[in-house]
């Protein structure tokens, strides 16, 4: 299984995906955190409101009192504007979270459509469903939260030691003591060897859901088999280690996180503050009244520190979720021709030269020249691994070769539409993959507008029309919710789609075709009846199917090493013959 999309932490090296994926909305962020910034200082005023009334109501002499109900008309302005604003904001980052998780769905989806079927069917379903939902759902807290947390954390404070400069600038500088103190704690906490053991965790963390998805999925089996310990036995050793790297962790971190809780701790912004203002009012230094700004604003200048810690976790989380939507809107379609070639002339196809490569894998086709001509056979033979199933999936598209090319009727693959490509060649593979949707609409989905009568023509075919009727429904019945189909019924409902549309081309893989015997009488029914002119492709297992067809080619480590027909292939008493008197003697297929 291909890891790229699994939960894996960002390096804190690595370009951050934030950045790029965010940056066309930077301006209606901006607008968002400058409405919570207006919001945010206009808050203030309540509070400035209040030290301002203690001090004209503490201050010596007579009362003024128009400046008292101005100041108490200022807070409630401050406290109106705050309201307006800070709704504003909220508003507008929840409509433009829900515009930006709209338009990441839009372009995933508008990707998925057009990475190679080969890409997708390597995933699991849910891989990508968590992708779609869980990962653009993660940037919810960063757009609708975060400005506000921002505004809280950090202009706020700001704004409140501008203040408090004005009023005494002595004791502004000693209650920003804690929070240098806790400042001075971060850069402990990013060393280079906590952040590698927060990686570790994030990484542990990673592995034991691997281990518990593949022993949930895999439990059926192990049961079956007795296994039961040796399959736990992954889950535990991620579970083990993981707990040994927490524990490093937490060992790491619990002094210094310690000591900044203590810093940040209102007892003690408290006590910084009273100490630093009674000595400067005993010495006279400083009026009695002043203090009161700073224990009301004093407690609030800890907030940048605490939420550091607190975003922290949500940002890293949108971060990694962030990188797994790049990643898949990083996977390169399949081009899709700008000006599709002319119709194809004929369905004769030809490979030259074509190698192909997994990813950054070894070749797993190293050079394959082969023609299949219309109205013929031709079947595929060779070990586990020789590149069989690779090869076949090249025709309809699955991925395009890395080298070298496939023509169908003179025109090479890339160079056709999709639809027409999927027209000309049908296929039937390994992964059946059933709609939720009726058994007719399941069985013409090649053919949409396919009559009722096709339809049971090609149920008959892979003898399914009677066990349809049975259904209280028929061929209205919702597969997956109405009627659960067994493995080989399923198989041969999407073989009778490939019959039913018809293709001239058609590829299939017999080994799972052949799942059990009616499936088998089926497909040989289906391919008697194409002795006119479609061209087949078959990845052979049976004697029977190797006897009746034109051609055979041998395939050995992606390079094809015998071909020719049946009789001159045993004539030759190669690798075909040895096959071939194996499958005699067992006279069963593998
Ligand atoms: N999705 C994949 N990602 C990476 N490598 C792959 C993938 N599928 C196949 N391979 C590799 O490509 C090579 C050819 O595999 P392929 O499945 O085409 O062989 P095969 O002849 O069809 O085997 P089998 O008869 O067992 O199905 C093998 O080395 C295999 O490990």
């Amino acid at each position: 299984m291909d890891s790229q999309l699994k939960a894996r932490p960002v390096s804190p090296l690595e370009p951050d995906p934030m950045a790029g994926l965010l940056r066309p909305y930077g301006w209606g962020f901006a607008a968002v955190v400058l409405l919570q910034v207006i919001g945010g200082i206009a808050g203030l005023a309540p509070l400035l409101a209040v030290v301002e009334l203690g001090r004209a109501l503490l201050a010596p002499g007579p009362v003024d009192h128009r400046h008292v109900w101005t100041v108490v008309i200022a807070g409630a302005a401050g406290l109106f504007v705050r309201l307006l604003f800070t709704g504003a904001s909220s508003g507008a980052g929840h409509l433009l979270d829900g515009h930006v998780q709209l338009s990441f769905r839009r372009r995933l989806a508008a990707r998925l459509g057009r990475v190679p079927i080969g890409w997708l069917s390597r995933r699991r379903t849910g891989e990508l469903a968590n992708v779609v939902g869980q990962d653009v759902s993660a940037v919810h807290p960063l757009i609708a939260h975060f400005p506000s947390r921002l505004v809280t954390a950090f202009v706020v404070p700001l704004v409140s030691l501008i203040y408090l400069f004005t009023v005494d600038w002595r004791l502004t500088l000693i209650t920003v003591i804690p929070v240098a103190l806790a400042v001075a704690f971060v850069p402990l906490m990013m060393t280079p060897r906590r952040l590698r053991e927060q990686q570790t965790l994030d990484e542990g963390m990673g592995r034991i859901s691997s281990a518990a998805v593949e022993f949930v999925q895999g439990i059926a089996v192990v049961k079956a088999f007795g296994g039961g310990e040796r399959a736990h036995r992954a889950f535990l050793a991620a579970a083990d280690g993981f707990a040994g790297d927490l524990a490093r962790w937490a060992r790491g971190l619990s002094g210094t996180a310690a000591a900044m809780q203590l810093a940040l701790s209102p007892p003690f912004v408290l006590l910084a503050v009273l100490i630093g203002g009674a000595l400067l009012i005993t010495n006279g230094a400083m009026a009695a009244a002043d203090l009161l700004p700073f224990l009301l604003l004093g407690l609030g200048l800890t907030a940048p520190v605490a939420a550091l810690g607190h975003g922290f976790d949500d940002l890293q989380a949108a971060r990694r979720a962030l990188g797994r939507i790049r990643d898949v809107l990083a996977v390169r379609p399949l081009p899709e021709p700008e000006h599709p070639a002319a119709a194809p002339r004929g369905h004769r196809i030809e490979l030259r030269d074509v190698r192909f490569a997994y990813d950054d894998g070894p070749e797993a086709l190293r050079g394959i020249d082969l023609v299949l001509e219309p109205g013929t056979v031709t079947a595929i033979v060779g070990p586990s691994g020789s590149g069989k199933s690779t090869l076949v999936q090249l025709l309809p598209r699955f991925f395009d070769p890395t080298h070298g090319s496939i023509t169908l009727g003179g025109v090479d693959l890339r160079h056709l539409a999709g639809g027409q490509l999927h027209r000309t060649v049908s296929f039937v593979f390994q992964d059946v993959r059933l709609l939720r949707a009726s058994i007719a609409d399941n069985l013409a989905l090649a053919v949409p507008h396919a009559g009722l009568d096709d339809v049971i023509r090609v149920a008959r075919l892979v003898h399914l029309h009677d066990r349809i009727i049975e259904l209280p429904r028929g061929y209205e019945t919702v597969i997956g919710e109405e009627v659960k189909l067994s493995g080989g019924e399923a198989q041969r409902i999407s073989i009778a789609r490939a019959l039913l549309a018809d293709a001239p081309v058609l590829v299939l893989d017999e080994a799972t075709a052949f799942a059990d015997p009616r499936t088998e009488q089926a497909l040989r029914a289906a391919l008697a009846r194409q002795a006119g002119d479609r061209t087949t492709l078959i990845i052979a297992h049976r004697l029977e199917t190797v006897a009746g067809a034109d051609t055979v080619v041998v395939l050995e480590n992606g390079l094809i090493t015998e071909r020719g027909s049946p009789a001159e292939l045993l004539a030759q008493d190669g690798k075909f013959a040895k096959f071939w008197h194996s499958h005699q003697e067992g006279d069963q297929p593998r």
